[in-house]
Order: C-alpha cells, then structure tokens, then sequence
C-alpha cells in the first residue's frame, strides 16, 4: 500500500511519517540513500510518499519538493555544512520578553535577516506584558509592525493574547525560535497544556551535547497545525549572508539602495549615500541602522 503523509520525527536514520491511515516508522529507500545522507533529504515537514510494509513500519519511496526550508549553517568534521531543521515551515516565532530578559533588538534584526533571506514569514511574539506598561512596549515594537511584521503581545502568566495567538498557529507548521528564559516553555503550556514539556523533553536530548543523537520534531497542535522548537539558537545566527547582499534584507532599505551615489556603497561613510540620509530624515529607524552597521562590520 502506497500512503502519502508528513515527517513529524527524525532520529538516526529513521523518520516517523503520519498518514492518514496511521503513523509509521520508515527508512530511505535504497535508492534514494545511494547518493544523500539521509538528514540531507530528509527532515522534519517533508512531505514524503511511503510503502507500508507493516503495521507499524514503511519505506520513503519519494520526498516531494519544499516550498521553502528553515537551515542553518552547522560546523562539521569536513568543514561547514548546510543543515536543514524544518522543512516547508509556514511561520517562524520568535519569542522575546518585554523584561526579565530586556528584548535584544540587534538580535530579533539578526533572525529577521536570516528568516528574510531564507523567505519565511516571521512572527515577533513578545511575552510577559503583565511586567511592563502596554504604552512602553509598543513603542519599542511598533517599529517591527510598521515593517509589517505581526507583532503577538501575549503573557504566560494571565493569558493574556493567548487564544489569538493561537488561532495564528491553527492548521499552519510554525517554528519556535527565542532566547533562553523569556518563557518559551510557559507560553507552551499556555496554548496547549503539557505542550511546553514535550518539547523541552526532545530538545534536551538534542542540545545535550556534540555526540549525542540528534531528534527532530513536530509537535500537533490540537487546533490544528505544528509546532516545531528550535534547539540551540545561538548557532542559528550563522547564515550564509554576504556583507554585500546584507542591504537587500532590510525591509526599509530595499527602494532606497539605488538612489546611493556609489553602486557599492556600504551605507557607512560614503558621500551621497540615500540610507544615511533617510536615517538622518528619520524615514530609517536609527536602531536599524545601527543593527545594519554592526552586522555588516562585524561589530557585537
Ligand atoms: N511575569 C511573567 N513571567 C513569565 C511569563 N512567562 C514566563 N515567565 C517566567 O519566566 C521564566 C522563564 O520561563 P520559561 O518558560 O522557563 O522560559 P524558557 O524560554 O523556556 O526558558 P529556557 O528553559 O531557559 O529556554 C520563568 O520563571 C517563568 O515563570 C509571563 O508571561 N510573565
Ligand atoms: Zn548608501
């Protein structure tokens, strides 16, 4: 019997793939194997078609082309490799608190470059508004809706925004992305009890350490839909941006780049350059800017 279904876990050389009928435990087909390493072609989010050999088990007999793949550039033994986390994602969240951590503007301009490049939607989810004055943190993140990007303003704590955050999850494959304690874990378990600890659960055995067993999953929302973590996201930061291409994925620079004297101005201290002007006639956000800077030079 031929099925075609979803990869929800990968774990050494194995994939669990749902389908209508069932879920089952599969290998790559030989063939397919012949030329790939098996986390080459296959990830989480693939649609793949299977051959169900037994109850419980089957065989990937294809991966259907992604719309698009959330990677990330990961050291390996014969220098740096191209590795998948979740394919065909609808939507990256990335998570920051108002306080208790402060939001790290330069670091949400990193992930928005990342996620730019590779062309995915992201969501900026900010938690724990009980902490601080609704006013304040709209004006911190105001900035990030008038580039349209969705803003969710939520609290763990009270529930607070929680159902329509939810209902922005339903029937999508969403990823979870967020430095640590600004409360990934309870915002989990806010949308959907027992959720926050599934997930802990698979990303410490990923993340405990070089040689341990890499597991890849996504979770099921019961409003439809799946989540997936993102272990480790300080290595997520690495993404293969030339400092000449930085410019492009920056919203608010893209009409403006052409209108510099130079072609390859680098928006730092040539003449007649249209970026620092429209920093100066505040059309660009000096924060911004200065997240360009600092990326584009090297600067922490
Ligand atoms: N005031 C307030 N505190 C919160 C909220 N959400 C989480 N916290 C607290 O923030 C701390 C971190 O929350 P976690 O859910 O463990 O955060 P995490 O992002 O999973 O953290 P890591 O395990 O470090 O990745 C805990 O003390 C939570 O109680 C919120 O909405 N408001
Ligand atoms: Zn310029």
């Amino acid at each position: 019997m031929i099925e075609e279904g979803l990869v929800v876990r990968t774990q050494s050389g194995f994939a669990r793939v749902d389908t209508p009928s069932g879920s089952y435990t599969c290998r790559l087909r030989g063939k397919l194997k012949q030329h790939h390493k098996i986390s080459d072609i296959l990830s989480v989010g693939d649609r793949v078609k299977i051959t169900v050999i037994t109850e419980k088990e089957g065989r990937i007999d294809d991966v259907s082309p992604r719309s698009r793949v959330l990677s990330r550039l990961a050291p390996e033994a014969r220098g740096i490799h191209e590795q998948v986390l979740v394919a065909n994602p609808d939507q990256v969240l990335l998570v920051f608190a108002c306080a208790n951590p402060a939001p790290h503007l330069r670091m949400i301009d990193r992930f928005l470059i990342g996620l730019e490049k590779q062309e995915i939607p992201a969501r900026i989810v900010v938690n724990k508004i009980d902490l601080v004055e609704r006013k304040e943190i709209e004006m911190i993140f105001q900035l990030y809706e008038s580039l349209d990007f969705p803003v969710d303003y939520v609290s763990a704590a009270t529930g607070n925004g929680i159902p329509e955050l939810r209902k922005q999850l339903s029937n999508k494959l969403s990823v979870m992305a967020g430095p640590s304690g600004v409360g990934k874990t309870s915002l989990l378990n806010a949308l959907q009890p027992g959720l926050g600890g599934l997930v802990k659960e698979v990303s410490r055995i990923t993340t405990k350490g070089m040689h341990t067993t890499q597991v890849r999953e996504l979770f099921p929302l019961e409003s439809g839909g799946w989540l997936a973590d993102l272990p480790g996201i300080r290595s997520l930061g690495l993404w293969d941006i030339q400092p000449e291409e930085l410019d492009g994925y920056f919203r608010e620079f893209k009409g403006l780049v052409q209108d510099c004297q130079f072609n390859d101005c680098t928006h730092h201290n040539e003449p007649g350059c249209a970026i620092r002007k429209a920093v100066e006639d505040g059309r660009i956000h000096p924060g911004r800017y200065d997240s360009y800077i600092r990326l584009r030079f090297g600067e922490e």
